[in-house]
């Protein structure tokens, strides 16, 4: 069965009321979107009420991120995964390189994001888990060993077969996060084959032929039906071009892909 398309739009800590309304608006305008795409954003938490009440009904909302407690409790200036299932938010991003990096404070550990989206999973959440690796890294030709035996491993580590349905894997090398220097296709390809190849290898073939590997870095509308052609190319996660106009370009730019 062929996967569909997943395009989602982090905008990570960006809008003001103003420009977020003005944004849903773009995209509530925005005509249909191809069959073959789910669509999902994740607008900063203090959107979240107000995106989740105005956009179009066929883009979802998730969080940003999620926190490793499953109950309410004290932990300030978290989310947890039951309030956010509570609230009626269906999806959460984990794992994504800027919390990893931690901006200045500690970062997250592969085995902390692995924890948190098995809880998110547990309270019923979608999880998008991003994984990807630095300049540094791929200059050292050590990508793969760490996006799958460290990033990936973590997940397969923590997570049930069962889990898998409801996971979407985000490639986002880090190199190409605001940088404007996309993977190539061939760069990015080579990557998520290789994750489908682990997938099918550490936990089934019937997870790895089903799971959905979306790429991020710079994604525009004037990369993403290349990198769509991709046969192990699920979609992707945006960052800069999803607070434009653009974000509904990329959207289109899968139709019959
Ligand atoms: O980090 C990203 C999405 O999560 C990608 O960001 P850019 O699209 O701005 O490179």
């Amino acid at each position: 069965m062929a996967r569909k398309f997943l395009i989602g739009g982090n905008w990570k800590c960006n809008g003001t009321r103003e420009n977020v309304a003005a944004l849903v608006e773009v995209l509530n305008e925005g005509g249909e979107f191809p069959d073959n795409a789910e669509v999902v954003v994740a607008p900063p938490s203090i959107f979240l009420q107000t995106v989740k009440d105005t956009i179009r009904p066929d883009i979802k909302v998730s969080t940003q991120n999620v926190g490793k407690n499953v109950r309410p409790g004290a932990y300030t200036g978290e989310l947890c995964a039951s309030m956010i299932k509570d609230f009626g938010v269906e999806w959460v991003i984990t794992g994504h390189s800027e919390r990893r990096v931690g901006f200045g404070c500690a970062g997250e550990s592969s085995d902390l994001i692995a924890e948190k989206s098995k809880v998110a999973l547990d309270c019923g959440l979608n999880v998008i888990m991003c994984i990807g690796e630095s300049l540094a890294v791929r200059e050292a030709n050590q990508t793969l060993e760490l996006v799958l035996e460290d990033h990936m491993a973590a997940f397969l580590k923590t997570l049930e077969e069962a889990d898998w349905s409801r996971v979407v894997v985000a490639y986002e090398p880090v190199w190409a996060i605001g940088t404007g220097v996309t993977a190539s296709p061939a760069q990015a390809q080579e990557v998520h084959s290789a994750i489908r190849a682990w997938v099918g290898e550490k936990v089934s073939p019937a997870v790895a032929e089903s799971l959905r590997i979306i790429y991020g870095g710079s994604v525009k509308s004037s990369n993403a039906a290349e990198l769509a052609t991709c046969p192990d190319i699920d979609g992707f996660l945006v960052g800069g071009a999803s607070l434009k106009p653009d974000f509904v370009d990329i959207i289109k730019a899968v139709e019959g892909k």
